[in-house]
């Protein structure tokens, strides 16, 4: 017996389904003064909540937008930004139900993938979704790093006023583009919650941008914590980069470099950058670049199997049958050819077998049919199968969201 509705959420539930994410994730309830300045990054389009009698218990929200996918194509993809449920009301359902209700809609509106970050790994698989794209979390030491001078150098970097940022950042983000495989376009709605709040004029994060021969081409979001104490005199302030995007590997080298040249500084922190960030090669001394955590950064879920398997391309390798079981959106069980020319629905035979949530896992390359098949997450009828997957979703970079939702 259900004692919730799951329904769209009205224009006059938004602050109450904000609240109630924020509740969940134990954030304070948002005040006016903030509300009437983000308040518009929180629309009732593609919301669904789940109510006792008129009272919001969960939500589960998300907004479109479009994701590159290996070979530069983008596609459509409902970004999941927030779901939540009240904590007295935990563990009977009311996620999955909105998790149905969300998949359904997107499936109903041909969105072909869906993604989110995840607060635990262990609550997403069961709907579908897998982990896409690692991000990793680098320790820079101040002020021994040094960029070697074989790096290439050119242009200017400029700090910009808080009102120049929020004018400024989110035309340079679309221009730059969804260069890998992973990233996701942000809509108007995105930046006064992510990212205006905290470097417009009532935040404290500081921007700088990096121009080249043709015009703007990269920036840096940062704030610096202050670390020296009584029993730390000789610390500096940590510099923590919160979003760093550039257009190439010049405007990327100009922006580290200007980022190691902040005095009083012993040490800059980046967190979520792409697993392939070429930092440590910059350096005359690697050692001072380190690695120091490795995380889950985009979950995907392949809504429409086959829309999704034909946007991306393969590379040169024999074609694979893939046996896919999808327990949500039953539509996309059966068995798909993907090979150099791109991927069908068939009625041959599986060289392997899996569940939506390991397709998510494959699709942007992050992770090799080996390895999910070592793991037990790949069923193996043909042996020669895994060899052929690996070279045909193989990718040169790796894949990475890079955008906070
Ligand atoms: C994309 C994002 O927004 S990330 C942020 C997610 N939100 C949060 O973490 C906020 C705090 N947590 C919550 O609000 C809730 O616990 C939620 C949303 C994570 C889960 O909501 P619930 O209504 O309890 O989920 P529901 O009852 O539908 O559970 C479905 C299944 O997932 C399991 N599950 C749900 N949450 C968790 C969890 N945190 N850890 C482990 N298992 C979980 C349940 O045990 C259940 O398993 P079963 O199918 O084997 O019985």
């Amino acid at each position: 017996m259900t004692d919730f509705d799951v329904r769209p959420v009205t224009d006059d539930e938004r602050r109450s389904t904000f609240d109630l994410l924020g509740r969940s994730l134990h954030a304070q309830p948002v005040s006016d003064q903030a509300w009437s300045r983000f308040g518009s990054s929180w629309p009732a389009a593609h919301k669904f909540g789940a109510f006792d009698g008129g009272t919001p218990i969960g939500i589960a929200s998300s907004f479109d937008t479009r994701i590159a996918v290996p070979g530069g194509g983008t596609v459509t993809l409902g970004a999941v930004d927030g779901v939540g449920v009240r904590a007295d009301r935990t563990r009977r359902g009311v996620l999955t139900a909105m998790m149905a209700a969300q998949l359904e809609d997107f499936a109903a509106r041909g969105i072909p993938l869906a993604a989110l970050h995840a607060s635990e790994p262990t609550i997403y698989g069961r709907f579908g979704y897998g982990s896409a794209a690692l991000g990793k979390t680098l320790r820079v030491a101040r002020p021994a790093a040094r960029l070697d001078e074989r790096v290439a150098a050119g242009g200017d970097v400029r700090m910009l006023t808080p009102e120049e940022a929020v004018e400024a950042v989110p035309a340079l983000y679309e221009r730059i583009g969804l260069h890998r495989a992973g990233m996701i376009g942000r809509p108007a709605a995105w930046w006064p919650n992510m990212h205006d709040r905290h470097a417009g004029p009532h935040g404290r994060h500081i921007t700088a941008v990096h121009s080249g021969p043709d015009g703007d081409d990269g920036f840096v979001v940062y704030d610096t914590v202050e670390r020296r104490s009584f029993d730390a005199p000789d610390e500096g302030a940590v510099l923590d980069v919160r979003d760093l995007h550039a257009a190439d590997p010049v405007a990327r080298a100009a922006l580290w470099r200007f980022l190691l040249s902040v005095d009083l500084v012993s040490g800059v922190r980046a967190r979520h950058r792409p697993v392939d960030e070429p930092l440590a090669l910059l350096l005359t001394d690697h050692r001072h670049a380190r690695t120091c955590e490795v995380e889950d950064d985009l979950w995907l879920r392949p809504v429409d199997v086959a829309a999704a398997l034909r946007a991306r391309t393969y590379r040169a390798a024999d074609p694979v049958v893939l046996a896919v079981r999808d327990r949500m959106l039953p539509a996309n069980t059966g068995h798909y050819e993907v090979g150099p020319g791109g991927a069908r629905r068939t009625d041959a035979a599986a060289h392997l077998a899996l569940d939506v949530d390991t397709l998510g896992m494959l699709y942007l390359g992050q992770w090799s049919a080996t390895a999910l098949a070592q793991a037990g997450r790949i069923e193996v009828h043909d042996p020669a199968a895994p060899d052929r997957a690996d070279e045909l979703f193989t990718t040169v970079t790796a894949p990475w969201c890079g955008t906070h939702f």
